[in-house]
């Protein structure tokens, strides 16, 4: 395949509405996301990290089509992409994306089995034939026990929830799964975990992961290639190694010595 899977050219998303004339030496509001250009690879792992209030949500908002965007392009497989609205179902599915908070993000009332199936009844022309071989497979593939399909999400944990998410987004068949700050809320030891298994199923299932997390202690475990976003804009995009070991960008380099300290804190 040639050219990357994703192309984002000159972003921007403005949340500031009103349009009044600026006083004599008023700054004027900054857009939450302001010129991004970025792409990803196939098969890669690209994060964006920076400060809480630099955008990276809305970036991924905008990819999986959730954010509408002023300007700038959004291209998936070369082909344009808007809101969700507006885009092909076969592009929609392609895109999935998995939150912060697994336990709000699945429905209370639905045991897995029915969040599962709920998917592939909205999505037909992927539901597998025979859907109990193919929920068990799916929970086997997120490392969870067959058992897990008849319980609620109050039985689960904040782990097993996130890997009933990410078979949730896997049962669309996605090429492109976008996480946005999916481990923040899990302990360390789970976070590690999932972080694990998101590497063996872009390995085994040729996914692109957009991995959004302002913690560069986890960007470091999962990255191939790192967009470092500060108000709104990029400021350094890099290969992992690049940015943790030679960053360029004196705001890179602020991060990464207040990820050190923060680490050497927790000692
Ligand atoms: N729906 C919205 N309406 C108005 N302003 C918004 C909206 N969503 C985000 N913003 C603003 O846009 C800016 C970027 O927010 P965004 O959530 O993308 O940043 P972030 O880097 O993901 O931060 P965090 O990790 O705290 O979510 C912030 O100033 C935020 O207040």
């Amino acid at each position: 395949m040639t050219g990357p899977l994703l192309e984002v050219d000159g972003l921007v998303v403005d949340f500031s509405r009103r349009r009044r004339r600026l006083r004599p030496g008023e700054e004027p509001p900054r857009k939450a996301v302001d010129g991004v250009s970025l792409s990803l690879r196939h098969n890669e792992t690209l994060a964006i990290v920076g400060e809480s209030g630099s955008g990276k949500t809305t970036v991924a908002r905008s990819v999986v089509g959730l954010q509408k965007f002023g300007a700038g392009s959004i291209r998936f497989h070369g082909t344009e992409l808007r809101t969700v609205s507006r885009r092909p179902a076969a592009l929609k599915r392609e895109i999935q994306m998995v939150f912060q908070d697994p336990r709000s993000s699945l429905n209370p009332r639905m045991t897995v089995r029915a969040i599962i199936n709920e998917v592939w009844r909205t999505h037909p022309a992927i539901a597998p034939r025979d859907r109990a071989t193919a929920l068990a497979e799916l929970l086997d593939d997120v490392g969870l026990d067959p058992s897990v399909a008849d319980r609620r999400p109050a039985a689960l944990s904040g782990g097993q929830c996130q890997r009933v998410s990410i078979a949730r987004a896997l049962a669309l068949k996605p090429t492109l799964l976008v996480c946005d700050e999916a481990v923040s809320a899990l302990d360390v030891s789970v976070q590690a975990q999932i972080l694990r298994l998101l590497v063996d199923l872009k390995e085994e299932h040729g996914l692109s992961l957009l991995f959004i997390s302002h913690d560069l202690g986890v960007v470091r475990q999962i990255a191939d290639r790192v967009a470092v976003m500060r108000r709104g804009e990029i400021v350094e995009f890099d290969d992992a190694e690049q940015i943790f070991v030679h960053p360029a960008h004196e705001y890179t380099r602020q991060l990464l010595d207040a990820a050190l300290d923060l680490a050497g804190a927790d000692d």
